[in-house]
C-alpha cells in the first residue's frame, strides 16, 4: 500500500500551526500523520492499532483545544504517538521505545503536551479530575482578589473501552459526578482491548446533548447511524435497543452517575468530531462524557484485518504488514508457562487460570483453547481479578492468577488482605518479572521480590530458566497451603531441555550449581540472573579464584541451611536478583543477621539488586549491565569485596 505524502506536516511542530490551518485541510493533516506513524513503527516496532484508531481524534483535539495550556491526558498513552508527531517530536519519532530515544507513553519530562504519565490503564479521569478541580481552585483564589479571570482551561481525559472496564475509572467518574467540575471525558470505543473486550457493555447509545439541541433518541441513533460505517452502524442501532431500555429507566449509566452523555459519534469523521468538540469545550456543564466509535487499526489494511489489530508489533514491511518476528531460539517463557498450566488442569479439575485481560500475553489464551470453562479473563481489573481468585480458592478451586508483575502492583492491597492474610492458596504467575526493555520503567517488574516477600504466608518463587518454570508450575499446583508466587522474564529462555513432566520442588530449598574445592566465593542468584552468575564464576576461576554458585529458587521462605552455609564457609557472598533494593538480597542480610553469621565479620556479604531509581527503556541487556547485573557488574562486585592483598590498591585484587 503507498502512504499518504506527509509534506503538510513540514512547519506543523506544534499545534500552534496546526490551529491556523482552515478545517478543509485536516483530513489530509491526519492522512499525514497516519503514513508517518505507519512508517515510523514500521521501524521502531511498538503500539501501532490504538494510534491509528485516534489519528483524526488526535488532530480533531489539538485543532479545537488550546494544548498545552487546555490539557489531554491520553489513558494508557500507547495510542500517543500521533499526538507525539503533532506536539514537537515528529523528528524523533523514529527512535521510539529505543533506548535514549522517545517513550512510548505519554511523559511528563518529555513534553509540555504530556501533562500526564501514563502506561498503566484507567488513570486518565482521576489525573484530569485533578487537574480541573486544580484549575477550580485557582480560579476562585484569582476571584478571591478581586484579579481578572484567568483564560478558561479545558481538562481532557481519552480513555479506551478496554481501559473503562477498570474500577479506577469509575471511582473517578463517581467523584468526577459529585464535583460537578468542568471535566471534559472522551471514551474512545473501539470495541477492543488487547483482545476483544469482555464483561463491561460494549454498546451505548447516548442523547445528543451537544450544541443545547436535542432529539429523540431513535433519531438521533438512526441520523448518527447513517453517517457511520455500516458495522458500527448496525452497533449503533443494536445499542440503541439497549439504551433506550436506560433511559425509559433514567438515563445512561453515566448519566446517572452525574455525567452529560454526548454520542456516539464517529471517531474519523472530523466533519462530526470538529463541531461536537467545540460544543463540548464551550459548554459550561461539568462533567461530560463524549462517546467516540472508532476502528482500532484504522487506515492500515494488515492491522485492521488482524485479530488483535496490531495492538503491539515489532519492525514490519509496510507493503505487506508482515512482521519481521524475532526468531524463537528457545521457548518462550510465557508459552512454557502456558503449555504446563494445561498439563495441571488436565490432570486436575480444581485448576483455573484468570487473566486481567492479557489472555495473549500471559499464555492463559493457549490455556483457554485446552480448558474454555476454567478461563476467567475478568478485563482490565487486577483487583478483582485477585480477590475473585480468593474466593475460588474459599471453595476448594486451584486458582492461578496469570499477570505481569507490574499490573499486580495495581491490586495489591487484594494480595495482602484478601489473600495472604486469610492464608488462600491462590498460585500468582507473575511474568515480565525483572526489565522488560522497550516499554520501560512503567512495565518493570522490578518491585514484587520486595512486595511480597515482605507477607506472612506467601510463598514466592523465581525460574532460572524455562525447565525451572516447568517444575515450578508443578509446585504452585500442588501448593495448597497458602498463596504461592512465581516470577519468570518476558521473553526467550536459555534453550535448556524441559522436563516432560513438571515435578514439585521442595519448598524453600535453593540447589548448588557448582562448588569446586576451595572455593573462596559463592554467588547466590534467584531467578535468570544465574546464567550471568555462571559467568562470572567462570571469569574469576579463571584468574585463579574458585566460586560456587547457587540458585535459591525460593525468596520465601529462604534455605536458611544452604545460605548459612555458603556465608560461612566463603570470604565473600554476593547475592544476585532481578529486583529492586528491599527483596531478595534484604531478606538474606535479614536471615544473616538474625542468626548471628555478620558478628563475625568473617563474610563479606554484597547485594546486588537494580538501582534504587527507574530505569529509562533500553534493550533489557543493556539496562541489566547499566544495573550492574550482569557478569561484569558481578565481576566488579566480587573484586571490590575480595579481601585487600598486599601492594594492591584498595579494595581491588590484582588477579593474575
Ligand atoms: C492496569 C493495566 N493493566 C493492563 C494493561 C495492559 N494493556 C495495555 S493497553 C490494554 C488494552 C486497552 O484497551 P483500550 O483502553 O480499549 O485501548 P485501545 O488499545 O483499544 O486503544 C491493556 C489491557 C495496562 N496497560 N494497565
Ligand atoms: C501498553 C501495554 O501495557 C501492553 O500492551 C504492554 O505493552 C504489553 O507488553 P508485552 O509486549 O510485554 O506483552
Ligand atoms: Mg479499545
Amino acid at each position: 500500500m503507498a502512504l499518504a505524502d506527509t509534506t503538510i506536516l513540514e512547519g506543523l511542530e506544534t499545534p500552534d500551526r496546526l490551529r491556523l490551518l482552515p478545517e478543509s485541510e485536516l483530513q489530509k493533516v491526519a492522512d499525514a500523520v497516519r503514513a508517518e506513524m505507519i512508517d515510523a513503527v514500521s521501524v521502531t516496532g511498538g503500539h501501532l492499532g490504538s494510534g491509528l484508531g485516534v489519528v483524526e481524534l488526535t488532530v480533531a483535539l489539538h485543532h479545537v483545544f488550546d494544548t498545552p495550556d487546555d490539557r489531554i491526558v491520553w489513558d494508557v498513552g500507547h495510542q500517543c504517538y500521533p499526538h507525539k508527531i503533532l506536539t514537537g517530536r515528529r523528528d524523533r519519532i523514529r527512535t521510539l521505545r529505543q533506548g535514549g530515544g522517545l517513550s512510548g507513553f505519554t511523559k511528563r519530562s518529555e513534553s509540555a503536551y504530556d501533562p500526564f504519565g501514563a502506561a498503566h490503564s484507567s488513570t486518565s479521569i482521576s489525573a484530569a479530575l485533578g487537574m480541573a478541580v486544580a484549575r477550580d481552585l485557582d480560579d476562585a483564589e484569582t476571584k478571591a482578589r478581586g484579579e481578572a479571570p484567568k483564560k478558561r482551561r479545558n481538562m481532557v481525559a481519552v480513555i479506551g473501552d478496554g481501559s473503562m472496564s477498570a474500577g479506577m475509572a469509575y471511582e473517578a467518574m463517581n467523584n468526577a459526578g459529585a464535583l460537578h467540575s468542568r471535566l471534559i471525558v472522551i471514551l474512545n470505543d473501539n470495541d477492543m482491548s488487547i483482545a476483544p473486550p469482555v464483561g463491561a457493555m460494549s454498546a451505548y447509545l447516548a442523547r445528543l446533548a451537544s450544541g443545547g439541541t436535542y432529539r429523540s433518541l431513535r433519531e438521533t441513533a438512526k441520523q448518527l447511524g447513517k453517517l457511520l460505517p455500516k458495522a458500527l452502524y448496525q452497533r449503533a442501532a443494536a445499542a440503541e435497543e439497549y439504551a433506550r431500555s436506560l433511559i425509559v429507566g433514567g438515563g445512561t449509566m453515566f448519566e446517572e452517575m452525574g455525567f452529560h452523555y454526548v454520542g456516539p459519534v464517529d471517531g474519523h469523521n472530523l466533519d462530526h468530531l470538529l463541531p461536537v468538540l467545540k460544543n463540548v469545550r464551550d459548554s459550561d456543564q461539568g462533567p461530560i462524557l463524549l462517546h467516540v466509535v472508532t476502528q482500532k487499526g484504522k487506515g492500515y489494511a494488515p492491522a485492521e484485518a488482524s485479530a488483535d489489530r496490531y495492538h503491539g508489533v515489532v519492525k514490519f514491511d509496510v507493503v505487506s504488514g508482515i512482521q519481521a518476528k524475532a526468531k524463537a531460539n528457545a521457548p518462550a517463557y510465557t508459552r512454557v508457562f502456558g503449555e504446563s498450566l494445561i498439563k495441571a488442569a488436565d490432570a486436575d479439575p480444581k485448576v483455573v487460570a484468570i487473566t486481567a485481560a492479557m489472555p495473549g500475553g500471559t499464555g492463559i489464551d493457549l490455556f483457554g483453547k485446552a480448558h474454555p470453562d476454567k478461563t476467567f479473563d475478568v478485563g482490565i481489573a487486577e483487583q478483582h481479578a485477585v480477590t475473585f481468585a480468593g474466593g475460588l480458592a474459599t471453595e476448594g478451586y486451584k486458582p492461578f492468577v496469570a499477570i505481569y508483575s507490574t499490573f499486580l502492583q495495581r491490586a495489591y492491597d487484594q494480595v495482602v488482605h484478601d489473600v495472604a492474610l486469610q492464608n488462600l492458596p491462590v498460585r500468582f504467575c507473575l511474568d515480565r518479572a525483572g526489565l522488560v526493555g522497550a516499554d520501560g520503567a512503567t512495565h518493570a517488574g522490578a518491585f514484587d521480590l520486595a512486595y511480597l516477600c515482605c507477607l506472612p504466608n506467601m510463598t514466592v518463587m523465581a525460574a532460572a530458566d524455562e525447565a525451572e518454570l516447568v517444575h515450578m508450575v508443578a509446585t504452585a499446583h500442588a501448593h495448597d497451603s497458602g498463596p504461592i508466587a512465581l516470577r519468570y522474564p518476558r521473553g526467550e529462555g536459555v534453550g535448556v531441555e524441559l522436563p516432560e513432566k513438571g515435578e514439585p520442588l521442595a519448598i524453600g530449598r535453593g540447589r548448588v550449581v557448582r562448588r569446586p574445592e576451595g572455593a573462596r566465593v559463592a554467588l547466590l542468584s534467584l531467578g535468570t540472573r544465574l546464567s550471568e552468575a555462571l559467568k562470572a564464576a567462570d571469569a574469576l576461576e579463571a584468574e585463579g579464584v574458585a566460586t560456587s554458585v547457587a540458585d535459591a529458587r525460593f525468596a520465601k521462605p529462604l534455605d536458611a541451611e544452604l545460605i548459612v552455609d555458603l556465608a560461612m564457609s566463603h570470604e565473600v557472598l554476593v547475592t544476585v536478583e532481578e529486583g529492586s533494593v528491599g527483596g531478595f538480597g534484604a531478606m538474606v542480610l535479614h536471615l544473616l543477621s538474625e542468626r548471628g553469621v555478620l558478628d563475625a565479620g568473617r563474610v563479606r556479604v554484597r547485594t546486588l539488586t537494580l538501582p534504587d531509581l527507574y530505569q529509562d527503556h533500553d534493550k533489557p541487556e543493556k539496562m541489566y549491565a547499566e544495573a550492574g547485573l550482569d557478569a561484569e557488574g558481578i565481576l566488579k562486585a566480587v573484586r571490590a569485596a575480595l579481601p585487600e592483598k598486599k601492594g594492591n590498591r584498595a579494595g581491588r585484587l590484582r588477579l593474575a
